[in-house]
């Protein structure tokens, strides 16, 4: 589970960091149009934050370099106020407190962000009135605010399956570094399901939970065994991702480039994070329009 921190005052502040779909593969559909996955999540370590504290006044801020990026969203359907509600709702209490979300990572940008921001809601107002809620129902809870909320609940590697409800651990190699790329164009993630259903031909065949321990093949099995099956459809709608796939395959000590989720982020893993700070450095001074971070994904 997040790191939890309660301070003296006993606000709480829970990180909300980024998701990576190292690959994702879609093996089928559902009568309800969600799509069957199989993908192996990962985490990093920064992202957004969600602080709470207690006030007779309820209220909810955004902070944040894209703060900006949800002015034109009601504040109603922001997921941190959806999570917050449902909670309140289960525990029969009323929503005392201001929660501040803040707001690092792009939006609509195939990363999970406003996933990830829910999960850590439920986690830091169970963890705020004190609730002990199991992790079944936490689940459950997370499940109706979107299917990646589940996985955004534990924040370390996990083979997902089903529409992403379905969660077993999954081990990495190593503390691999990572950079991330946004170039700067939001992506809805249902127009870009849309769009591969137009040009998927068949669905993937499911490999199943085989994942090399040792970190050579390991990422050898994710270059020849896997793949994003939206990335077609993504880069129909946004082809600035050629560009920001081309500049991260061309660095060398870059050991593994993918698109994760809808996209538009991509990423490239690392042996050391010094590397991927390295490498984050050089693409800045090349684009520095577009959204660079580099950081460590969590074990
Ligand atoms: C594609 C993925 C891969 O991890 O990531 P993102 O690109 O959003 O980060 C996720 O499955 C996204 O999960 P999440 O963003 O929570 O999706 P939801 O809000 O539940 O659904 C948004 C829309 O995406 C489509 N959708 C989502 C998940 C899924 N398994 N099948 C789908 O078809 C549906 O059109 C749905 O209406
Ligand atoms: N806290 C939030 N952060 C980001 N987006 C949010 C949030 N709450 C609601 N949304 C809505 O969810 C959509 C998907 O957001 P996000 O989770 O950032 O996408 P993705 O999963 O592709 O990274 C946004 O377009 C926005 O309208």
């Amino acid at each position: 589970m997040p790191y939890v921190t309660r301070y003296l005052d006993d606000s709480i502040t829970v990180n909300a960091p980024a998701k990576l779909n190292l690959f994702l593969h879609i093996t089928g559909r559902r009568p309800n149009g969600y799509h069957e996955l199989e993908s192996l999540f990962a985490f990093t370590k920064q992202g957004d934050k969600i602080h709470i504290k207690q006030s007779d006044l309820p209220g909810f801020r955004v902070e944040g370099l894209f703060a900006k990026h949800l002015k034109g969203l009601d504040p109603k359907e922001n997921l941190v106020l959806k999570a917050a509600t449902i909670l309140a709702e289960y525990a029969a209490r009323p929503l005392d407190v201001t929660i501040c979300l803040e707001k690092n990572l792009p939006v609509a940008s195939g990363i999970g962000g406003g996933s990830a921001d829910a999960a850590a809601t439920l986690l830091a107002l169970d963890a705020f009135w004190g609730l002990d809620c199991n992790k079944n129902f936490l689940e459950s809870l997370a499940l109706q605010l979107g299917a990646d909320v589940p996985a955004c609940l534990y924040n370390v590697p996990l083979y997902v399956t089903g529409i992403g409800e379905c969660m077993a651990p999954a081990d990495l190699p190593k503390q691999y570094g990572v950079v991330l790329i946004n170039p700067g164009v939001a992506l809805s993630t249902p127009a870009v399901f849309k769009a591969y259903r137009a040009q998927a031909k068949q669905f993937d065949a499911p490999m199943g939970r085989v994942l090399p321990k040792d970190s050579f093949r390991f990422i050898e099995f994710l270059k020849a065994k896997t793949h994003n099956s939206l990335l077609a459809a993504s880069k129909t709608l946004c082809p600035e991702i050629v560009a920001v796939l081309s500049l991260l395959k061309q660095d060398k000590q870059a050991l593994y480039v993918q698109m994760s989720g809808s996209g538009a982020t991509c990423f490239a893993l690392y042996n050391t994070q010094k590397e991927a700070d390295s490498a984050a450095r050089r693409i800045r001074a090349l684009m520095p329009s577009w959204w660079v971070m580099a950081d460590t994904l969590s074990l």
